[in-house]
């Protein structure tokens, strides 16, 4: 299927890794309008909090509060109540808290929304393995044996049994991911990577248009966009792209 614009800048979840409230919204500022989310993650949630959150949802943006949450399930139950009444659309927590931990979490936004704290329930979605993460730190460092694929589908599989909607992974192992978990299944993939930018500190990436055609829900992207000298500019290229 032939993407539009629209369709999709509706798909491209900019990762505003930014250190102050100020500077967030300066490069928001440059994309309102587009229809692309826009992920808060440690950086600026750590420094901003609530309040960020709160202005971006007013700009109009759908807003995934990226915190990756990892802890026993009363204490990530109470972090998911939170989050909930916040009024964010999306949020993630670690698979590797296991299936307990996820539950909590659902049950922490059912909760919420019951004692009408919320008006909607967030889509919760559980990371897998980090897409910094190669197929060598897996196995050798990690500990964790067989292919990478394969840890990723099973974390998939117990965020699907705990009832949460999606994961977080690299587009490389959506296949995998919808063939175990269905295509309803949701899959939120950084590791974007328009050809001949920089990699960093990813190691399993793609391009945009790759992605698309690997069959992504949302791409994660930060640094191509955020960091370019034209945000707005480099955010189009990349929406060209995955309507090719
Ligand atoms: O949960 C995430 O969003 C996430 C999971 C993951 O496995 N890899 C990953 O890169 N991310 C986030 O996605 C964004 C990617 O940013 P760039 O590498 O700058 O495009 C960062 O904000 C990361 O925190």
């Amino acid at each position: 299927m032939t993407l539009t614009m629209q369709q999709a800048a509706a798909k491209v979840m900019v990762a505003l890794d930014k250190p102050d409230a100020e500077a967030a919204l300066k490069l928001a500022a440059q994309l309102e309008g587009v229809g692309c989310w826009m992920k808060v993650g440690m950086e600026l949630f750590y420094a901003a909090g609530p309040a960020v959150v709160r202005e971006l949802k007013a700009r109009g943006f759908r807003v995934f509060l990226d915190l990756k949450m990892h802890d026993i399930p009363n204490t990530v139950r109470g972090g998911a109540r939170s989050i909930t009444r916040l009024g964010v659309d999306l949020f993630n927590v670690h698979g590797a808290g296991g299936v307990a931990m996820m539950s909590a979490a659902a049950e922490g936004v059912r909760e919420a929304v019951e004692a009408g704290d919320a008006a909607a329930a967030p889509i919760v979605i559980a990371v897998t393995q980090l897409t910094s993460t190669s197929q060598a730190v897996l196995n050798d460092e990690i500990g964790i044996g067989g292919p990478l694929e394969a840890a990723v589908v099973s974390y998939a599989k117990l965020a699907k049994q705990a009832g949460l909607q999606g994961v977080v992974a690299s587009p490389l192992e959506v296949a995998a991911i919808k063939g175990a978990c269905g295509a309803l299944f949701i899959t939120v993939t950084p590791g974007i990577r328009p050809r001949g930018a920089d990699a960093g500190d990813q190691t399993r990436i793609t391009t945009p248009y790759d992605a698309v055609a690997m069959g992504t829900d949302y791409l994660v992207i930060g640094r191509p966009i955020t960091a370019a000298a034209d945000p707005a500019g480099a955010l189009n290229d990349i929406l060209k792209e995955m309507t090719e």
